[in-house]
């Protein structure tokens, strides 16, 4: 059903029935890594990218929520790498209706800027980090960073009142062997680890190399490794979700590229080039830089964020394209 544009606090339901509450926004396309399966090493420099500005921000921010936006989640590029990220959380913090700011980080830089992020307001982190190894770290991302990573974890699990995931992308050959030392970290923590499947959006780098690993492999692999799971319901993209007895954290498994989880999926992004994708498979988007450079009024901010929403299509596999040109970088993940 369509909503009128101009009504305050509407619920966005899409043409399915699915309430829209929660939208990813890429606040800058730039990066401090060159993981080989999002970006090339080559890929530009972060001051030639487009960073989202507070003004700007809080236009947006204020309109998704008075159309029932819930959660917002900042992501990249690499959001920390925005000098104004603390300013962005506060503002999401302080919009009437917005309840839940997160952030997808790789956590180069999330030591230093932890206290200032939380100070603003910020709910949970989800960390990228997909070895436990100083060197495939570095061969898997092109960066020595690890031990600012690993110090950002270790601070990261010492902070309390904070939802902390750990997102690991499975690639066969690479890290496949530590799924046992990722599940450690669920012992003594409230942490949730969560192992991906690989996606078509590499800038056509290792996507068909052999390198995926599906849910299924994934969860013999782990299954194999921990015979003492039990099944929990996981959240949202966790199609998959166990726990060990005795151990603090939980276990799950994103099927990202196989999505099977679409009957729930309550998303809306907004890319690092200001635009509004229904999905993360869609080919097409809506632009919303004219509303960004304050040339459009609020009236019709909100007819193309419904516009994005009634594009939504039943699942990613109905508007899939099996392209591997271009990078999660920009989409935000
Ligand atoms: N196919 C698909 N993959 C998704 C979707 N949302 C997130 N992912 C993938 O799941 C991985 C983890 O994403 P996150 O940024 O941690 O977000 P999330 O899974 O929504 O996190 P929570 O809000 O904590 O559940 C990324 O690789 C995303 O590409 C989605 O709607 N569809
Ligand atoms: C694009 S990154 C942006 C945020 C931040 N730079 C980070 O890495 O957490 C968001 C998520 O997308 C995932 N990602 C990037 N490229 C991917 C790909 N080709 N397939 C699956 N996930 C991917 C990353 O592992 C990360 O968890
Ligand atoms: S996955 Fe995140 S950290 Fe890695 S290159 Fe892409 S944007 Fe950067
Ligand atoms: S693939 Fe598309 S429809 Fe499915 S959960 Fe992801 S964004 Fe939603």
């Amino acid at each position: 059903m369509t909503r009128d544009a101009g009504q305050s606090r509407a619920e966005l339901t899409d043409r399915f029935g699915r309430a829209v509450d929660y939208v990813r926004i890429a606040v800058t396309s730039a990066c401090n890594l060159r993981c080989t399966y999002c970006l090339r090493d080559e890929s530009e420099a972060p001051q030639k990218t487009r960073q989202l500005d507070a003004g700007d921000a809080s236009r947006l921010i204020r309109v998704l929520a008075e159309m029932g936006v819930r959660k917002i989640r900042f992501t990249g590029g690499e959001p920390l790498l925005h000098p104004g990220i603390a300013e962005l959380v506060s503002i999401a913090k302080t919009t009437p209706g917005i309840d839940t700011i997160r952030i997808t980080t790789n956590g180069v830089l999330l030591d230093r800027q932890l206290d200032a992020l939380v100070k603003a307001g910020l709910d949970g982190v989800n960390l990228s980090l997909d070895t436990l190894d100083r060197e495939k770290f570095k061969s898997i991302t092109r960066r020595d960073r690890f031990e600012q990573v690993r110090k950002a974890l270790d601070r990261l699990l010492a902070t309390s009142g904070l939802t902390v995931k750990i997102n690991t992308l499975m690639l066969r050959g690479i890290n496949s062997d530590e799924i046992p030392a990722f599940v450690e970290l669920t012992r003594n923590h409230a942490v949730t680890v969560r192992f991906m499947e690989l996606q078509p959006f590499d800038d056509r780098q290792i996507w068909r190399t052999g390198r995926f690993m599906g849910a299924e492999m994934i969860r013999e692999r782990l299954v194999s490794a921990c015979p003492e799971l039990n099944a929990v319901t996981g959240h949202s993209t966790e199609h998959y979700s166990f726990r060990l007895p005795g151990h603090r954290g939980s276990i799950a498994i994103i099927p990202a590229f196989s999505r099977n989880f679409c009957n729930d999926c309550s998303k809306l992004r907004i890319t690092a080039d200001a635009r509004l994708l229904a999905c993360l498979y869609h080919h097409e988007s809506i632009d919303l830089a004219p509303a960004l450079k304050g040339e459009m009024n609020e009236e019709e901010i909100k007819k193309r964020i419904i516009e994005a929403v009634q594009q939504k299509p039943k699942d990613g596999l109905k508007s899939s394209h099996d392209t591997a040109a271009s990078s999660m970088s920009r989409i935000g993940g």
